[in-house]
C-alpha cells in the first residue's frame, strides 16, 4: 500500500505523491504513510530474489557472448550479429528465469527486443546460435531440470517482452543489454531488469559484467579481472545492496557520495556524444565549480557506480526529438533513489515511468545527491537558458 503510494526513499521533501500534496499537510501525511514503511520492505522479495538470479544468468550468456566477440580476429567489432545474438539470447533467459521463479498470476513484460526480425527465413541461423546459448546457459546453472528449449519456445520467451507499461498493475521493464555500443567496444554494459507496480518502480537490479568491485575514479582505470562483475539491488524502502555478480561477496548497503561541494564532485555522462550533449554538460559543470573532468561510461553502469559514491553527478542530455525509453532509466533510478541520491528531469521532476514505454521528460536527467541537487539544477538552468539564447541568436 505505501509502496504503491510513494517511493519510500529520501528525505521528506522529495518523496514523490501521486496527488498533489500542500506543503503545511505534506510532512504529517508522508510521516505516517512512511510508518507502514516495514510492511513495504517485506514485499517484493521473492520478486528481487527472482530478478537477481534472471540478471545475473542473462549476464553470465552476454559475457560469453562478449569474449568471443573480442576474441575473435574474423568478427569485425562493427559487426553487430553478436549484440543481437547476446541481446535476444538475454532477454529470452531473463523472461525464462522469471516465469519459473514467479509462477503465479499473470507475468508481463516490457522490454527492449521483439521477435519480429528473428521470424525472417534469413534469421534461422542466428535463431539457432541463440537457442544454444540459451539452452547452455540454463543448463551450466543447473537449477532447472527442463528439456532445452526449442527454436518457438525462445521465440516465446522473447515475445513476452510485448506489454506497453502503464499505471496499472505489474509490469516487469527490461533492457537485456544497454549499452549495446559499450558491449561491442569491450566496455562497460549492464542488464537492467526492474518491476512497476502501478505506475511506480518498486525494484531494480543491475547486472554489469565489466565494473570493478573497487571504485571507479577514471573510465580507463584498469582492474584486476578478479574483481569485475557487480550486481547492484534495490526494493523500494530497503535500500541498495552491491554484491559480486559471481556469488562470491556477500551483499554490502551503498550510499550515494555525501559531497557538498561541487568543487570536490566528479560528474558521469555517457560515452557516445550521441546520446548526451557533451558541451552542455561541460557548460553546467563549470558554472557548478566541478574541477574534475567528465568520466564517460556506457549505459546504466552510471547509475550504480553513482549510488555507491564513485562520483556524485550524472548528466544526460539527449539531441533534440529523442526520446528516452523506460528501460533505459527504471532499474538505475532506483537504484540510486534507494542508496539516497535523486534523480529528476531537467526541470525538477521526477521521473514518471507510468506513461507506457516512454518517459515525458522536461530536456533531460540529472542525478545527483540530496544536498547538490538545488545548485545542480540553477547550474542546469542558467546553461539551458544560454544555449536557447544563442540559439535564437543564429
Ligand atoms: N540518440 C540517442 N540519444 C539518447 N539516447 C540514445 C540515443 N540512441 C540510443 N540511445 C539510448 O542510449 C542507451 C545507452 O545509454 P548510454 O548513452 O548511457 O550508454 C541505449 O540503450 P541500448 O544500448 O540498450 O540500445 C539507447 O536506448
Ligand atoms: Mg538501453
Ligand atoms: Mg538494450
Ligand atoms: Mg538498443
Amino acid at each position: 500500500m505505501a509502496a504503491s503510494l510513494l517511493s519510500l526513499s529520501g528525505s521528506i521533501n522529495t518523496l514523490r505523491t501521486p496527488f498533489p500534496l500542500k506543503s503545511e499537510f505534506r510532512k504529517p501525511i508522508l510521516s505516517l504513510l512512511l510508518r507502514a514503511a516495514p510492511v513495504a520492505s517485506m514485499a517484493y522479495e521473492k520478486e528481487l530474489a527472482a530478478a537477481k538470479k534472471a540478471a545475473s544468468l542473462a549476464a553470465r550468456l552476454c559475457q560469453k557472448v562478449q569474449r568471443a566477440l573480442l576474441q575473435s580476429d574474423v568478427q569485425s567489432k562493427s559487426d553487430r550479429s553478436p549484440v543481437t545474438v547476446a541481446d535476444y539470447g538475454s532477454q529470452a533467459l531473463v523472461s525464462f528465469v522469471l516465469e519459473r521463479e514467479l509462477p503465479s498470476g499473470s507475468f508481463l513484460l516490457v522490454a527492449e527486443e521483439d521477435s519480429g526480425d528473428l521470424r525472417k527465413d534469413d534469421a534461422k541461423e542466428t535463431l539457432q546460435r541463440i537457442t544454444k546459448l540459451v539452452n547452455d546457459t540454463i543448463s551450466s546453472d543447473g537449477t532447472y531440470t527442463v528439456s532445452a528449449l526449442s527454436v518457438e519456445d525462445v521465440l516465446a520467451a522473447i515475445d513476452s517482452g510485448k506489454s506497453e507499461g502503464g499505471p496499472r498493475g505489474r509490469h516487469w521493464v527490461l533492457d537485456p543489454i544497454d549499452g549495446t555500443k559499450g558491449f561491442l567496444r569491450g566496455d562497460q554494459y549492464a542488464i537492467a531488469l526492474a518491476l512497476l507496480d502501478e505506475g511506480q518502480v518498486v525494484l531494480g537490479v543491475l547486472a554489469c559484467p565489466n565494473l570493478s568491485l573497487t571504485p571507479i575514479s577514471n573510465h580507463s582505470q584498469p582492474s584486476a579481472p578478479n574483481q569485475v562483475g557487480c550486481l547492484f539491488s534495490a526494493k523500494v524502502g530497503a535500500g541498495t545492496d552491491m554484491e559480486s555478480l559471481d556469488g562470491g561477496s556477500s551483499p554490502v548497503k551503498v550510499h550515494v557520495s555525501d559531497i557538498e561541494d561541487p568543487a570536490e564532485a566528479s560528474f558521469f555522462e555517457s560515452y557516445e556524444a550521441a546520446h548526451s550533449m557533451h558541451d552542455l554538460s561541460s557548460s553546467i559543470a563549470k558554472k557548478l565549480g566541478v574541477h574534475a573532468p567528465p568520466v564517460r561510461i556506457d549505459s546504466q553502469v552510471k547509475y550504480g557506480a553513482l549510488s555507491r559514491g564513485d562520483g556524485a553527478i550524472y548528466l544526460r542530455f539527449p539531441h533534440k526529438g529523442y526520446r528516452e525509453k523506460i528501460w533505459d532509466h527504471a532499474a538505475g533510478s532506483i537504484v540510486v533513489t534507494e542508496a539516497g541520491g535523486v534523480v529528476t528531469d531537467a526541470a525538477g521532476n521526477p521521473l514518471d515511468f507510468s506513461r507506457g514505454k516512454f518517459l515525458d521528460l522536461d530536456t533531460g536527467i540529472v542525478v545527483t545527491n540530496q544536498k547538490l541537487m538545488p545548485q545542480l539544477l540553477k547550474a542546469v538552468r542558467a546553461s539551458l537558458n544560454e544555449d536557447a539564447q544563442s540559439a535564437s541568436s543564429v
